[in-house]
């Protein structure tokens, strides 16, 4: 099916700041939209998002990058078959020229991107996962969901990025959420226990009023006790440490402790958290820069622990390839925007896959109501998902729609199988 028209507009975020919107229209009148999420904690590899001065928006403006997609962009899809993924995203990084996608925008591609995938599912009258696993061979993903927020989601307010539980023990997707919102309505009485709840943290994590960050680790176990689940055996925890984030150069600066540690002794205390508490995935356990830190820790808990790259991989074939030579990480985080396009999300995760990585399709912390990675994750069976917490629709928007998928395809579940060196 042709490409009759593509439209690019400006939108608002979970965070009330502007992001692209492109809606591609089909010959037959069906059509696609595509949203651009966008990150806080990022790799410096990620792709570029491409932000301008505006009036009012100190440097978040996306007018410029929506006028870019009209001008450039659309002309060169106008007319070509929508099924053809790998040429369009093809055509598109030629378009922009630049290795890092710095010039029409990583936000502008992935919008397009993804606009054309939607548009090419409509128009064979399929939802988006089905379009994706036309035999059917998939399961839907074990979530990764978010109890507390910290690190850049949550002023800083404690070192740690995401303080997160995995329901294990659940047998179905929709079991697993049902045991996660048990566990996040008991986290908060025990947080309005302790002192006035201070609302939520950019992904919907319980606002994070710690003094130490292994309080937080006591309070999630504490939580899942507290919901009549055993820690480990029904429901785990996973850790996004986004050590990038407070770290460079081997050197760490724990804020909360007024600390710094070196690459050894922050492994060594992350170490020490997996044989002391119910932990089974740790994310960017040091910096994106800190490659024989990263090797490091994968040798010392790889075989009990799944570690997984974000800010060190950036959804990048070549990176995943060079990771597993270098033997750093048993997983990777598979966020589309870090990529650019459809098309290299997709490489990537076959890169991990060829190299005996789990995959974990992600969302970012500054989100919209678009529903696709759910569809993705679950189309391209990756296994796993994060898209954040609880009590913010942005959020539930996407677990609501994995419950749908669930009871109206009779999928299976992934499970805890679906974690790196379990088991
Ligand atoms: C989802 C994440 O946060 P952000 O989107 O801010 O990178 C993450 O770091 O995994
Ligand atoms: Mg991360």
């Amino acid at each position: 099916m042709r490409i009759r028209q593509v439209l690019a507009r400006r939108i608002w975020d979970s965070r009330g700041r502007p992001t692209v919107e492109v809606e591609v229209v089909n010959e037959d009148g069906t059509r696609g939209l595509g949203l651009a999420p966008a990150g806080a904690s990022r790799g410096t590899r990620e792709a570029v998002e491409l932000r301008d001065g505006g009036d009012r928006f100190k440097g978040l403006d996306v007018r410029r990058t929506v006028e870019g997609i009209a001008r450039e962009i659309a002309p060169v899809l106008i007319g070509r078959e929508v099924e053809d993924q790998a040429g369009i995203d093809a055509a598109l990084i030629a378009l922009d020229g630049t290795p890092n996608k710095a010039r029409l925008g990583g936000n502008a591609l992935i919008a397009t991107s993804l606009a054309v995938l939607h548009a090419a599912a409509a128009s064979a009258g399929l939802p988006l996962w089905r379009y994706l696993a036309p035999d059917r061979a998939v399961a839907l993903p074990l979530p990764q969901i978010q109890i507390f927020g910290g690190g850049a989601h949550a002023g800083r307010r404690v070192d740690v990025q995401d303080f997160m539980v995995i329901a294990n023990g659940a047998a179905s997707f929709e079991r697993a959420l049902e045991m996660t919102a048990e566990v996040y309505r008991c986290a908060g009485e025990l947080m309005a226990a302790r002192g006035p709840l201070a609302g939520v943290a950019d992904e919907g994590g319980w606002w994070p009023a710690f003094s130490r960050n292994e309080e937080a680790l006591d309070t999630l176990v504490g939580a899942i006790e507290k919901a009549g689940l055993v820690p480990g055996s029904e429901v785990s925890i996973a850790l996004d440490i986004a050590a990038s984030e407070f770290g460079r150069g081997g050197r760490y600066r724990l804020a909360l402790e007024n600390r710094e540690l070196d690459s050894d002794a922050l492994c060594e205390r992350l170490v020490r958290w997996t044989e002391r508490y119910p932990i089974v995935s740790i994310e960017d356990p040091l910096a994106e820069d800190d490659e024989q830190g990263l090797a490091a820790f994968t040798r010392a808990v790889g075989h009990r622990v799944q570690v997984v790259g974000d800010d060190y991989l950036v959804t990048s074939a070549d990176r995943v390839r060079h990771a597993a030579s270098a033997g750093a990480c048993n997983a990777v985080l598979i966020k589309p925007n870090q990529a650019g396009t459809v098309t290299e999300t997709r490489a990537a995760l076959q890169a991990a896959r060829d190299a005996g990585y789990a995959t974990i399709v992600s969302a970012r912390s500054g989100e919209t109501e678009d529903v696709a990675i759910v569809h993705l994750a679950t189309g391209w069976n990756a296994g796993q998902l994060k898209v954040g917490s609880f009590a913010r629709s942005e959020r539930m928007a996407k677990w609501n729609e994995g419950i749908r998928i669930e009871q109206r395809e009779g999928l299976p579940f992934a499970g805890p199988r679906a974690l790196a060196r379990m088991g």
